[in-house]
């Protein structure tokens, strides 16, 4: 991570310079109800490479990966675009984007009574022609379930799993979702690493690792020390404006975790990642 590769953005308005086989999100807007939510975000996630999202409760991250992956509610004014490998994914027939992204959602739908293997299933159904499966979806489907450490949870319902088991099931299913896409594909994950404890967390992010090596992903996160060890990029997004994006150690400093936070924020980085304490502002008192 380079301090020179942050991108600072006074009002979010600027269009990010990165292209290539990426991610790239250029003036998205949301609305509901006139209401603005995300506002003239520009932004990039390159392949091969894990950006994390972050911003205060409410910053509209969720939002921006539900506009990405063109399920926003029906209410929801949207305008801009989002290119995955130079194509325009926001207007691309919706089961045709789905191939390309698949966003795993902090409390994706999950049918208690559905085994974790017909949950992945269900990933292949925008590659369906017809009703009824395509040929090679188990093949597919073992795969993915293998792939994402979920093979031994196969016959488990997933009214029994835990969350970090349900995570891994979650993302079995959107790497089904993308496998056989005529081209690449982007994995977005909506707060992966919430509810798991520090092992499930360190497991899940290998997980997000491998599965970054040939493809964009992004992850939003609320652990900035987590987001600064484990991600090549980091997108701080405050008031549906991209604040800056780069790498961690530009984008996060003190100062602008002040600004967007309202905490004191001490830093420390070494070889086996960052630590961050935090004080708050007013009160003086310790992490
Ligand atoms: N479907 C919706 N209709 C109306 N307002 C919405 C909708 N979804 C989100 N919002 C509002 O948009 C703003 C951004 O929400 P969003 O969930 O995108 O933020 P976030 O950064 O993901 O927050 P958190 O970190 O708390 O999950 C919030 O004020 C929220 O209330």
């Amino acid at each position: 991570m380079s301090g020179a590769d942050a991108r600072v953005l006074g009002a979010g308005r600027h269009t990010s310079a990165a292209a290539g086989a990426g991610l790239q999100v250029r003036g998205l807007s949301v609305a509901v109800r006139g209401r603005s939510i995300v506002d003239e975000a520009s932004w990039s996630a390159p392949a091969g490479a894990i950006t994390a999202l972050v911003g205060p409760n409410g910053a509209g991250k969720s939002t921006m990966l539900r506009a990405i992956a063109g399920v926003l509610p029906e209410r929801a004014e949207r305008s801009g675009s989002v290119l995955l490998g130079g194509e325009r994914l926001d207007t691309m027939p919706a089961r045709r984007r789905a191939r390309r992204i698949a966003l795993v959602e902090q409390l994706a739908d999950a049918v208690p009574q559905l085994t974790a293997r017909e949950a992945v299933r269900l990933g292949r159904t925008p590659h369906h022609r017809m009703l009824g499966f395509s040929l090679g979806d188990d093949a597919v489907v073992e795969r993915a379930l293998e792939d994402a450490g979920a093979a031994p949870l196969a016959e488990r319902r997933l009214a029994e799993l835990s969350g970090g088991e349900l995570q891994r099931v979650h993302i079995a299913r959107a790497l089904a979702q993308q496998a056989g896409a005529d081209e690449g594909g982007a994995l977005l994950l909506d707060e992966p690493t919430n509810h798991l404890d520090v092992a499930w967390q360190l497991d899940l992010l290998e997980l997000v690792r491998r599965i970054a090596a040939d493809r964009p992903v992004v992850l939003t996160v609320h652990d900035l020390a987590l987001a600064a060890t484990h991600a090549d990029r980091v997108v701080l997004v405050d008031g549906g404006r991209v604040i800056a994006e780069g790498g961690a150690d530009a984008v996060l400093t003190s100062d602008r975790i002040r600004s967007v936070y309202g905490v004191e924020a001490s830093i420390d980085a070494d070889a086996d990642g960052v630590a961050i304490r935090y004080r708050r502002l007013d009160t003086g008192g310790g992490a």
